[in-house]
């Protein structure tokens, strides 16, 4: 058996805007899923959503990973089993972590000899497959780790400091969400185009913020990333609730991370503040849970189970 592992992410800035070319940074974050393989007589695929076989409703990403490493291996029967630290469907990038898991497994079991660039590749083309619309961000973060500004993938430093997280524990698919902002970018170019061009805006400013470790000026432009989030109706009453609780108790920013509507928000603490942010994400009705970026991308575990 052999078990590979892919990191989440959290976006300083960009999501939404970044399908449309536009700027982002994205940090890989500290929370996995780990992908278990091993040859088998038929096609089985188990995960906390069920267990199936070779299942677009259930299994969507997991079942093209299949369809698409059939290009580069004979894959007849294979258990494919899913574990995580990410909730799903919850602006995390869960649906990235576990196809290029899946694809890093894959390409170990059957020896496919797959790059780092081949496996980001081809998770974005499976992130497109299933969302319709799918920038390359979250699939290249959870292969290479770091933090990277897109569209250049290009790696910037670490983000030094802690990073909380507020789920709202409301499902929101992320196929929805992006189909619902094209649908007003669509109807109001004149508006929209603008908003989505100054959202990219922000990145290109917070470069230069993230080599210096300005977290201060991050967090202020953070901020009003998330005002143009809502404008451009990602925003949700349960995610502003965690969002003012986390800026209340002292959080540098806060923000929607991900494809918003539910899901989670994103808070960069002091050295010295994340537990408070915790509580005070907790007491507004959210799950928060205290991370930090990572440089690791995907990796393999182990070969043996
Ligand atoms: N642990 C998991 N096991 C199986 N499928 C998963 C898992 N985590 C995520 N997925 C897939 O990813 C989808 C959620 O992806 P998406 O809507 O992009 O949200 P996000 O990537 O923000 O979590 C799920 O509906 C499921 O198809
Ligand atoms: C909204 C978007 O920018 C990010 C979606 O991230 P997530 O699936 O909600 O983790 C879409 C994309 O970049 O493909
Ligand atoms: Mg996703």
């Amino acid at each position: 058996m052999i078990t590979c592992s892919a990191p989440g992410k959290v976006y300083l800035f960009g999501e939404h805007a970044v399908v449309y070319g536009e700027n982002a940074i994205c940090c890989a974050v500290e929370l996995r899923t780990k992908v278990s393989v091993e040859k088998s007589d038929e096609i089985i695929i188990e995960s906390v959503l069920g267990s199936t076989g070779l299942d677009h409703d259930t299994h969507p990403y997991v079942s093209y990973v299949i369809e698409k490493m059939r290009q580069f291996a004979d894959i007849q029967g294979v258990r494919i089993s899913i574990e995580s630290e990410l909730p799903v469907g919850s602006g995390l990038g869960s649906s990235a972590a576990v196809t290029v898991a899946s694809i890093q497994a894959l390409n170990h079991l059957y020896e496919c000899g797959l790059s780092l660039e081949d496996i980001a590749k081809t998770g974005h083309e499976i992130e497109k497959m299933v969302q319709g619309n799918a920038s390359p961000t979250d699939t290249y973060v959870s292969t290479m780790g770091g933090v990277v500004m897109i569209p250049q993938r290009k790696k910037l430093n670490l983000i030094n400091c802690p990073i909380v997280v507020g789920n709202t524990h409301k499902f929101s698919s992320t196929k929805e969400l992006v189909g619902n902002v094209a649908k007003l970018r669509n109807d109001f170019p004149s508006v929209v185009e603008p908003i989505l061009s100054n959202i990219g805006q922000m990145s290109i400013l917070a470069e230069r913020l993230v080599a210096e470790g300005d977290y201060e000026t991050i967090g202020k432009l953070m901020n009003i990333n998330q005002g143009l989030l809502d404008a451009i109706g990602v925003g949700s009453a349960e995610l502003s609730a965690l969002v003012y609780a986390a800026r209340s108790s002292g959080a540098i920013s806060a923000k929607i991370t991900g494809a918003g509507g539910g899901g989670c928000m994103v808070a960069l603490a002091k050295e010295n503040n994340s537990e408070d942010i915790a509580k005070a994400i907790e007491n507004a009705g959210g799950e928060a849970i205290i991370t930090q970026n990572t440089a690791e991308g995907v990796r393999l575990e182990s070969l043996h189970g």
